[in-house]
């Protein structure tokens, strides 16, 4: 494990005095199976649904996804092996990944402006093979092969990619599927208009996967509180919003996620290793011109066991112009953002600090 310096630590763990946050009551749930066996009303309702849980939260969790629940379980016992290897073998996979890039394996340092998390995790771009018929179905590798492959270590070489790219191709198919309901769901016409953006040739994509090793001594400090929740909480991942368009994850049964709602209170999300959670990003509260909510939320660190996740990020094309669609703006409607390239979002979202607000800077004023 890498060494924290002096001070670190304190960085990441919480007041001990700080209180669990209550579980979300209803975590909205569009079932895809569902909406597409009820045909066109079915339909409709489901995208209404979304639109409602995005509007409300940001935030929903999708069942009758249509991935394999074995393809999760091999994902998440091929991740949990990899995370298992010597320190040394998973910091070479990250050179060699793609040398000089975010990409790649790192414990936890997030980002690279001094944020820290009692993580670690392993960061891959997407590459647009396979989108290109803009068929769903193709299923080429999208995850780029390391730059020098005999540095990698055999677990990583042999098949985790292979697996890796399987589920990416996957879950790029039901996020598109999850996106056209959203489109429909603020209806209107142009059902692919958010789906397309992530299927193009150069969409910029990545897939994460993060693990929270457990933190068994924090046992100890919730006793010392009087259990109840208080006491001996660490930040797994510090509070942000995601900058893309939408952020597609799958998590073990561990419990962590928490969401902020529109007053600011956090809530904890029941983990359903069964089922997929959607959370919003920046770049479609921008295209909705703010009527969809970019959640924020955190992973917290509790628990004696360990919380593997993997993130889908939708992005689109660097070139790619976003600014609220004029169906959303209205007739006579305020703007509320002001055009930009998603080039110009990334690089300068990549400069803040996780909890910052990244969107401020893209707001109009008047
Ligand atoms: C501190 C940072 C990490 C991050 C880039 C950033 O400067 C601000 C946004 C962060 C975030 C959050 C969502 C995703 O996990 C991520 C990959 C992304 O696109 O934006 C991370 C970035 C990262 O870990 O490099
Ligand atoms: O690991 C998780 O459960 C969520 C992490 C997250 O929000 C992120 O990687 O952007
Ligand atoms: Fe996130």
């Amino acid at each position: 494990m890498v060494v924290l310096a002096k001070g670190e630590l304190e960085q990441i763990a919480l007041p001990a005095v700080q209180k669990a946050a209550p579980p979300l009551a209803d975590v909205p749930e569009v079932d895809l199976a569902a909406a597409a066996s009820r045909g066109a009303e079915g339909r409709a309702a489901a995208a209404r649904a979304v639109a409602a849980a995005c509007e409300e939260h940001g935030f929903f969790k999708v069942t009758g996804h249509g991935v394999p629940l074995d393809l999760l379980a091999r994902v998440e016992n091929a991740a949990a092996a990899f995370f298992a290897l010597q320190q040394r073998d998973k910091e070479s996979a990250m050179s060699a990944v793609a040398p000089g890039s975010p990409f790649g394996y790192a414990s936890k340092r997030i980002g690279s402006n001094g944020d820290l998390g009692w993580v670690e995790y392993l960061l891959l771009g997407v590459t647009a093979a396979g989108a290109s018929t803009g068929d769903h179905s193709a299923d080429e590798p999208l995850l780029p092969a390391p730059a020098d492959e005999e540095a990698v270590p055999s677990a990583w070489r042999c098949s985790f990619r292979d697996l890796l790219n399987e589920y990416t191709v996957a879950v790029r198919r039901m996020t598109c599927e999850v996106l056209e309901l959203m489109a429909e769901g603020l209806g209107m016409a142009e059902t692919d208009a958010f789906a397309r953006l992530v299927l193009e040739d150069d969409s910029d994509s990545m897939l994460r996967v993060n693990h929270y090793p457990p933190r068994p001594e924090l046992k100890h400090l919730q006793q010392l509180h009087g259990g109840g929740g208080g006491g001996g909480r660490v930040t797994g991942f510090g509070e942000h919003t995601d900058p893309q368009i939408i952020s597609v994850l799958r998590s073990n049964a561990t419990s962590g996620l928490e969401i902020a709602l529109r007053d600011g209170t956090w809530v904890s999300v029941p983990p359903d290793q069964g089922s997929f959670f959607v959370n919003v990003g920046d770049a479609l509260q921008v295209l909705t011109n703010g009527r969809f909510r970019s959640v924020r939320h955190r992973v917290m660190v509790n628990s004696v066991r360990s919380r593997v996740s993997v993130i889908f990020f939708g992005g689109p094309p660097p070139r790619e112009t976003l600014a609220p669609l004029p169906q959303l703006v209205g007739e006579g409607g305020r703007s509320r953002y002001r055009e930009f390239t998603w080039r110009e979002y990334k690089s300068s979202a990549y400069r803040t600090k996780l909890a910052d607000n990244r969107l401020c800077h893209f707001e109009t004023t008047s």
